[in-house]
């Protein structure tokens, strides 16, 4: 089966990644349209608003609103740090390129599927068709197939091309303390986490990690669903409002701090503020904001993406890099943001220019000039607000910034309506009257990028990379009256946000640092009224003993950095506690029974989310990093959210077998690839042939495994949970086992007659494929291009002992 395929692919391999170059052309196909008649792809305010603020040039105007109206191409990135990640890129470019060529749906030029030219290493890719099409047309089914299968397993994420773009731009490092403020669904975590992971041997861990926060705690559960794909420790997941992500400071002068503490504050090396926003570059992929949009939308989130911004900025280190962004075109939520975090940071902060940066990006600068509309009114400068606009329009959204208190004149309406409706308004209404107003912004914002659908067939994005030379400086904490006026809702936003502007972010000192981070009206130590809301239990602890009351703050407050009884109990209520295990009788017994080196670090290392750790189910592993923040955390009374947090590497095995294994922990199938270099019991390697008829039948007697020593040494394993590795050859059951990143292993339980595979059918099925394509890679490579048309069972049947089928198993 897979042995046909490849060597078509092989053949053409080459000629067709040649033709690569012309294929990001918009293709005709994406203009078929079961789309327009659905949904009314066409709105005269949005036409009007972007007209005017002159995103793209007149002449480009058409073709601009032309794709628009078109079905967004579908993307998919492949997740580098899977196993398979290589296998799935040569299947790409050596079979699919090739075949769906063929099955076109349309005779034109546009190469079918294609890796994008300025994402690393061939790991992104684009396809002509949008998800409609790959769903709908019958030639293209084997290729939506493996795309569907592919992403529920999680060795690829389809993701829009243009969301890929800001992480590539953080220049994140392994070592580097990442802070995702915004983060859910996750598709940007993702990278984050697999460029940390990028170059760790098998075994062991970066030195860095990511905070992934997010308010919506039901997105952050998509989010950790997602992430157990990952198979990775140094996440830790949060739910905060970013812009009062807490601080963690912990003052280094207190008497009882303990000696190992080695963080002193959470501040991070890079943040990416992904923003809420009114996701108008999404048209092509969500034609129905076609529909709903209007201008408020966006000047109602431009209050809360500043503050978004000024929070992550207060959180990193002098040095770090912060990457905005925003999937609307929107002047308001993106240049104009931008500029007001420059006007705040007093030169603290500076405007990168990235144009050398992955230079077969196309992106257009960001704009030096734009307008604000309000309710089909534009106005030039935050002179031109009358009085009742100005809870709604902030002087932040124009290009020169400014405040109320300098603009006297002539929108100073004292005589409008609820409404806005006034004289003044009435006055404001012709921009051509005041056009000798126009403001320019000083700041440099043609740094900014625009990432246009029309130039490279996305959607539309907007990036800023931000620099943090110096400590913020301290800002004026502003008069309550004034800042419940500047609050504005933003749409869909719950009223939580109007306090935020009293932030003081001065950083000259540590005792400042922890003033600002903590938010005037937030105490460190307390959780804001948004965050002790009951929220849905994240149960990661089946056993919990469910929602738990906040604990008493003053408590809290009162208990030595480092004392432990604070792990016994959760703080936030609706969040199981985060709790370091310490166990030693189960410790000792997991390390005994799965032979477990000393290099391989225990202490600290492990937590659960069971305050009644004689009850634990499932043992979570967390890198050194994470290890850090924890205890840091726990310090400050923790002041961290935490939903979820490590990687669940073992998990007690509750049937009647498991109570009768010495050891009831099995190793979780996430946690395998971390602690498979490590095992030295209860690990076999069996031959291809008895591997593959693991992975077919499930369940293997031991005496019907071909290779009969590998059956003797299986009966011969403690009951309970076992490794089994895939090795070369016949048989190869050796004393050490080198293992890699590419080496396959299996959990499984050995019973008292028959191995039994413990992997999710899904799992188990793209293992076998992945399985029976390496061995046709071999073959290929064995037999060089002069291949005989011999399927994988000829070469497994070659060996003469493959009787299992034959007895049934
Ligand atoms: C553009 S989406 C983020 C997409 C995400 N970065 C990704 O790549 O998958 C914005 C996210 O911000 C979250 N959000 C909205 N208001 C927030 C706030 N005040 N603080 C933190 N997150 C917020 C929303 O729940 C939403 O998940």
């Amino acid at each position: 089966m897979g042995g046909r395929r490849r060597r078509k692919g092989l053949n053409e391999n080459k000629e067709n990644m040649k033709k690569r170059s012309k294929s990001i052309e918009p293709s005709s196909t994406s203009t078929i349209d079961p789309y327009s008649s659905r949904f009314n792809i066409q709105n005269l305010a949005f036409d009007n608003y972007y007209k005017e603020q002159r995103i793209v040039t007149s002449q480009q105007w058409d073709s601009f609103l032309n794709l628009l109206r078109t079905p967004l191409p579908s993307s998919f990135r492949i997740n580098s740090n899977t196993q398979f990640s290589q296998d799935i890129r040569s299947q790409l470019e050596n079979d699919f390129v090739h075949s769906l060529r063929f099955q076109s749906v349309e005779e034109d030029d546009v190469d079918p599927v294609i890796p994008l030219p300025w994402y690393p290493e061939n790991f992104a890719w684009q396809s002509k068709f949008s998800r409609m099409q790959l769903r709908k047309n019958q030639s293209l089914t084997r290729f939506h197939e493996f795309l569907k299968l592919q992403s529920e397993i999680g060795n690829i994420t389809r993701q829009e091309a243009v969301s890929m773009v800001p992480p590539l731009f953080l220049d994140i490092h392994s070592n580097h303390f990442v802070l995702d403020m915004c983060a859910a669904p996750g598709s940007k975590t993702f990278q984050l986490l697999e460029i940390i992971h990028k170059s760790t041997e098998a075994g062991s861990l970066p030195d860095g990690m990511v905070i992934a926060n997010d308010l919506d705690i039901q997105r952050c559960n998509l989010l950790i669903h997602q992430a157990k794909r990952l198979c990775t420790s140094n996440l830790i997941v949060t739910s905060h409002e970013a812009q009062n992500f807490p601080g963690c400071f912990l003052n280094r002068n207190y008497d009882a701090m303990e000696p190992d503490q080695n963080i002193d504050q959470l501040l991070f090396d890079r943040v990416l503020c992904d923003v809420p926003c009114s996701g108008d570059g999404t048209l092509r992929k969500a034609p129905e904001l076609w529909r709903k949009w209007n201008t408020g939308t966006g000047n109602g989130l431009h209050n809360l993406q500043v503050l978004i911004v000024v929070r992550g900025l207060s959180l990193l280190k002098v040095g770090g890099r912060l990457v905005y962004s925003t999937c609307s075109m929107n002047p308001i939520e993106n240049e104009a943001v931008v500029a007001e975090v420059l006007r705040r940071s007093g030169g603290s902060v500076e405007l990168v220019d990235v144009s050398s940066e992955l230079p077969q990006l196309i992106r257009r600068p960001g704009l030096k000039k734009w307008k604000v509309s309000d309710k089909g009114l534009w106005l030039v400068s935050c002179k031109d607000v009358p009085k009742s606009h100005r809870t709604v329009i902030l002087p932040s959204m124009f290009p020169a910034g400014g405040s109320y208190q300098d603009a006297v004149g002539i929108g100073d309406d004292t005589t409008g309506d609820a409404n806005g409706n006034s004289e003044d308004v009435q006055a404001v209404e012709n921009p051509v009257m005041h056009e000798f107003t126009e403001e320019v912004s000083d700041f440099p914002l043609e740094h900014c990028m625009r990432l246009v659908p029309h130039d490279q067939n996305t959607g539309a994005f907007f990036i800023a990379v931000l620099q943090k030379v110096s400590p913020l400086p301290a800002f004026q904490v502003r008069p309550r009256k004034e800042v419940d006026n500047q609050h504005v809702e933003p749409a869909g936003q719950r009223n939580e946000h109007a306090q935020e502007l009293q932030i003081n972010l001065s950083e000259s000192k540590h005792k400042e640092v922890s003033e600002a981070v903590s938010g005037a009206n937030m105490n460190d130590n307390e959780p804001n009224a948004a965050d002790s809301e009951v929220s849905p239990v994240t149960c990661e602890e089946g056993d919990s003993n469910g929602p738990q009351e906040p604990h008493d703050v003053e408590n809290i407050a009162k208990i030595t950095p480092g004392n432990r009884k604070l792990q016994s109990r959760g703080k936030w209520r609706g969040i199981d506690p985060v709790v370091f295990f310490k166990d030693e009788v189960i410790i000792n017994s997991i390390k005994a029974f799965y032979g477990i080196d000393e290099k391989f670090p225990f202490d600290g290392h492990l937590v659960t989310r069971n305050s009644d750790t004689s009850h634990v189910k499932r043992i979570y592993y967390v890198s050194k990093s994470v290890k850090d923040v924890l205890e840091l955390n726990f310090s400050v009374g923790q002041q961290l959210k935490i939903t979820s947090v490590g990687l669940k590497i073992f998990e007690r095995q509750t049937s009647l077998a498991g109570i009768s294994a010495s050891c009831a922990f099995r190793i979780s199938s996430e946690g395998l690839p971390l602690v498979l270099p490590h095992i030295t019991k209860q690990i076999l390697r069996a031959s291809p042939i008895d591997f593959k008829h693991l992975l077919q039948y499930r369940a293997v007697k031991f005496a019907d495994f071909v290779d009969a020593e590998f059956g003797e040494r299986a009966a011969n394993l403690m009951p309970g949970c076992c490794v089994i590795v895939l090795g070369e050859g016949n048989r190869a059951p050796t004393k050490t086992l080198e293992v890699d990143k590419s080496t396959i292993a299996i959990g499984c339980w050995k019973g008292g007659a028959t191995l039994t595979l413990m992997v999710t059918e899904l799992d188990r099925q793209e293992l076998l494929e992945r399985f029976l394509t390496r061995l046709d890679t071999e073959k290929d490579s064995m037999h060089g291009s002069n291949l005989s048309d011999n399927t994988e069972d000829d070469v497994l049947h070659s060996n003469g002992k493959d009787d299992v089928e034959a007895n049934g198993c």
